[in-house]
């Protein structure tokens, strides 16, 4: 198997753009350039406008990387060809959900490796697998038939997708310390449940905010509404992006 790919985000700040409207999406990702690390992308936006569209939003901000958040779950050949027909977006962070199995995360790793090779893109998708969803609390695992609590099921997860070839995992802020604690710095933690100390959690269960989420040892943080939704976008994310920095710097965290 190829070396596994670990991207390192100097600004780890991941604006999630969540609408159908590319017009609006473009324009939040101009908005957001100055502050934030990355934009991500997902099903919503994804359903609504595909490849196309991502190729119109990225044009709003090209320098950002992209973090493509479609959260394959199918059998193994399926999400291989998934992987492979979003290959040419050349997303830097692209997501699988853990509980596919062991064979389906090294058919995604796999394919994005492959498939950056063929294409020429100079550092292949790094494949993440999302473990228990921050929506989910543990009375929500129970009645999926998983055994709680949700974060003795995210380490169970992590353990599976990172020894089968995922570059990091997505986890919420709550599971960040016992995670580190037993995987070490090397394993990407990409993280969501952000939410600043007088923002709404909405649908988001297990939160925390993005200086705690920093210092727990996050390298992505995941946040779309507490920005999107401000009435100032850009003047949100800058405030996020301070709190984030300022965390960084109290701990050590570059
Ligand atoms: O467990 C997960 C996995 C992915 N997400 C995604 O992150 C953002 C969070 O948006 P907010 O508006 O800050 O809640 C969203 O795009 C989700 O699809 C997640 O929340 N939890």
């Amino acid at each position: 198997m190829s070396k596994i790919n670990r991207p390192r985000f100097d600004n780890p700040l991941f604006v999630a753009i969540d609408t159908i409207d590319v017009q609006r999406a473009a324009s939040l990702a101009k908005a957001v350039a100055a502050s934030a690390g990355g934009i991500k992308l997902g099903l919503e936006f994804f359903m609504a406008n595909g490849i196309d569209g991502v190729h119109r939003v990225r044009a709003a901000a090209p320098d950002l990387p992209l973090f493509l958040d479609l959260k394959f779950h199918d059998i193994p050949n399926t999400v291989a060809g998934a992987v492979r027909a979003v290959a040419p977006l050349a997303p830097a962070l692209l997501t699988i959900h853990a509980s596919g199995g062991p064979a389906m995360i090294k058919a995604a790793r796999e394919a994005a490796a492959e498939a950056a090779l063929r294409l020429g893109i100079d550092r292949a998708p790094a494949v993440v697998a999302v473990t228990v969803l921050t929506s989910m609390d543990d009375t929500d695992l129970m009645s999926v038939g998983q055994r709680g609590p949700a974060s003795d099921q995210v380490l169970r997860l992590t353990d599976t997708a990172l020894a089968h070839g995922a570059a990091g995992i997505v986890c919420a802020p709550t599971e960040l310390v016992r995670l580190r604690a037993r995987f070490g710095a090397q394993p990407l933690m990409v993280v969501p449940g952000i939410r600043p100390a007088d923002a709404a959690r909405g649908d988001q269960k297990r939160v925390m905010t993005p200086a705690d989420a920093r210092a727990g040892g996050a390298d992505v943080l995941v946040v779309g509404r507490p920005i999107t939704d401000a009435a100032d976008p850009a003047q949100a994310a800058a405030e996020i992006a301070a709190e984030i920095a300022a965390a960084a710097e109290l701990t050590g965290a570059a």
